[in-house]
């Protein structure tokens, strides 16, 4: 790197992908039917409660237990869902763990990786768009990329953009839905 403009580019942190209009219309609100109507929780951390509602299927992480746990099967609704998340990942993608989120006015997350057991991230978002930022520190500073997540898009994390940046979502204007899929991270032992 040459010089101090060179320090922080607006680049894509490595391994983000996104792909607009990855479902139609109609789709999307059939989905939010389906997702508002599933028994929604507060999102558990150890003795914390999140603002945002949440259902896991396939596994979950346990935050008081720190380590994942088998959750509700994964429902017959989101299989045509899942087949196009795969295809889109690539061979080999199989997805393991479903997570589907509402987010009331004003709610966001906050800064975070998602657990290492789990390898790449995708992320449909339905009902409004959000600002999905990411951060990583450099040096002394962080360095900051913000990708303007339309509904009906589709975002990949794998790399760099997993594994090393952190993410958050500032509260959101409208209510919006996610339906987030994960695949498992290759096992150590
Ligand atoms: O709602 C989203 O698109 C992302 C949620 C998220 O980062 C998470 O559940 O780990
Ligand atoms: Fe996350």
């Amino acid at each position: 790197m040459t010089g101090q403009l060179a320090l922080f580019p607006e680049d894509r942190p490595g391994g983000l992908q996104y792909a607009a209009e990855f479902i139609s219309p109609v789709l999307e609100h059939e989905l939010i039917g389906q997702v508002s109507a599933l028994p929604l929780q507060p999102f558990q951390f150890g003795a914390f409660e999140g603002k945002r509602r949440v259902a896991s299927f396939g596994l979950r992480y346990d935050y008081t237990l720190q380590r994942l746990r088998p959750a509700e099967p994964i429902p017959r609704w989101l299989d045509p869902l899942i087949e196009k998340v795969e295809a889109y990942g690539g061979p080999s993608t199989q997805i393991a763990q479903v997570l589907c989120t509402e987010y009331e006015v004003g709610v966001g997350i906050g800064w975070h990786r998602d657990k290492p057991h789990f390898d790449r991230i995708f992320g449909l978002s339905l009902g409004s768009p959000c600002k999905f930022r990411f951060r990583r520190e450099v040096g002394e500073k962080w360095q900051r990329y913000t990708l303007k997540t339309a509904p009906r898009s589709l975002y990949m994390m794998s790399g760099e953009s997993r594994r090393i940046w952190e993410h958050s979502i500032p509260a959101v204007e409208a209510p919006r839905y996610s339906i987030t899929f994960r695949t498992m991270a290759d096992r150590k032992s």
